[in-house]
């Protein structure tokens, strides 16, 4: 192999298959991480295995059976198109890798074939352009975890997140290209939620609600997922145009209450309430579309506005394998080996 510089994109994962068995298994693994649930071991294998995965596993069987298509889930096909644009464009240099935290193809499986090529360099790339302990942290240490066992450690490069690249915003600005803002009443930029306790912790200095993360990201507040996610929001809305009056932030998928709030359900409510016939819907958490898009957004939001007498909401697609994103990615790595 000529390849002496190995990169290994990371995304979520998703089950096997869209059936009862598979989807517990993949929900079973990712949620008794303990980045994902942050208790106690004992509290964590009670909550996880006792109640959240066999209530969760049939309903989620279900929009999965929904999100699913003849060549599988769709975040393992973009990441593979995104893995083969990538490989083609940097060409015989780098050798170019996908893997997923939970389930398939395995960081495990796939390091062992990276350690086969007996690169110089390594560089992991999480697919999530905003740190999370839970998406970006965990995909890192996951990575550590095998590699420490090696006796070989090549250079071993990581990027934490990315998301105020403006090469980055430009591949927004791209797969918005087809919709025009004004002709929507309202735009809303839903993320991913998270615990509000695991936003608090990267502070070692008061809490999340202490600094002011709606309004700056600065030096204190460099790894605070709620303000990349409103710093992400800006970047975006200047590069587009859209005036601050004219959109909103959320957080979707909670699991309970004490989430990042406001709940992107209940402004999509809220919106068609206040007479809001067109919502166009951002999701720049997401770097393939998924079911938290598709599916949570593109038809479970849809349903909500449209039963409070909103018309038509309009999801904007993730970057996908878009070719901004692809040069955004490769930029990324050509920066860094
Ligand atoms: C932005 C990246 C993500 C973060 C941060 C994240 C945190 C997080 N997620 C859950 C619980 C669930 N997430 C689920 C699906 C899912 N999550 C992400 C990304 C992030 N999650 C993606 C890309 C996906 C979709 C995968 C797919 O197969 O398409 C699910 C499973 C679906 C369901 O049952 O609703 C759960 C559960 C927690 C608890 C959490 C942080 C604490
Ligand atoms: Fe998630
Ligand atoms: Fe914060």
């Amino acid at each position: 192999m000529k390849a002496n510089k190995a990169v290994l994109l990371v995304n979520l994962g998703t089950p096997k298959a869209p059936t009862v068995g598979k989807v517990r298994k993949y929900l079973s693994q990712f949620l008794n991480d303990p980045r994902v649930i942050d208790i106690n071991p004992v509290g964590r294998a009670v909550l996880v295995n006792g109640i959240i995965v066999p209530f969760r596993a049939p309903k989620s069987t279900k929009i999965y059976k929904e999100l699913w298509t003849e060549e599988g889930s769709p975040l393992i096909i973009h990441g593979e198109k995104l893995k083969e644009k990538v490989q083609q464009q940097l060409g015989d240099e780098y050798v170019v890798e996908l893997a997923m935290r939970y389930q398939e193809p395995s960081i495990p499986k796939v390091l062992e074939k990276i350690k086969s090529y007996n690169v110089k360099e390594i560089l992991v790339l999480p697919l999530f352009p905003q740190y999370a302990s839970s998406s970006t942290g965990s995909a890192i240490q996951a990575v550590m975890e095998v590699i420490k066992n090696w006796w070989v450690i090549p250079e071993l490069k990581i990027v934490s997140q990315y998301f105020d690249r403006p090469d980055y915003i430009e591949a927004q600005a791209e797969a918005a290209a087809a919709y025009n803002h004004e002709d929507y009443d309202h735009v809303l930029f839903s993320y991913h939620g998270l615990p509000v306790r695991q936003v608090d912790k990267v502070y070692n200095e008061g809490l999340c609600s202490d600094h002011h993360c709606e309004d700056a990201y600065d030096r204190e507040n460099q790894f605070c997922y709620k303000a990349a996610c409103f710093e992400t929001t800006r970047l975006i809305a200047n590069r587009i145009g859209i005036p601050e009056e004219k959109y909103t932030i959320g957080f979707q998928s909670r699991l309970d209450k004490k989430w990042l709030t406001p709940f992107s359900d209940e402004l999509v409510e809220e919106f068609a309430k206040k007479g809001h016939k067109k919502l166009l819907v951002f999701s720049p958490a997401f770097t393939a579309d998924c079911l938290e898009t598709t599916i949570e957004i593109g038809d479970e939001y849809d349903e909500i506005f449209k039963e409070n007498g909103g018309e038509h909401l309009q999801l904007v697609p993730s970057l996908n394998s878009n070719p901004k994103w692809v040069d955004t990615v490769c930029n990324i790595i050509k920066e860094r080996m």
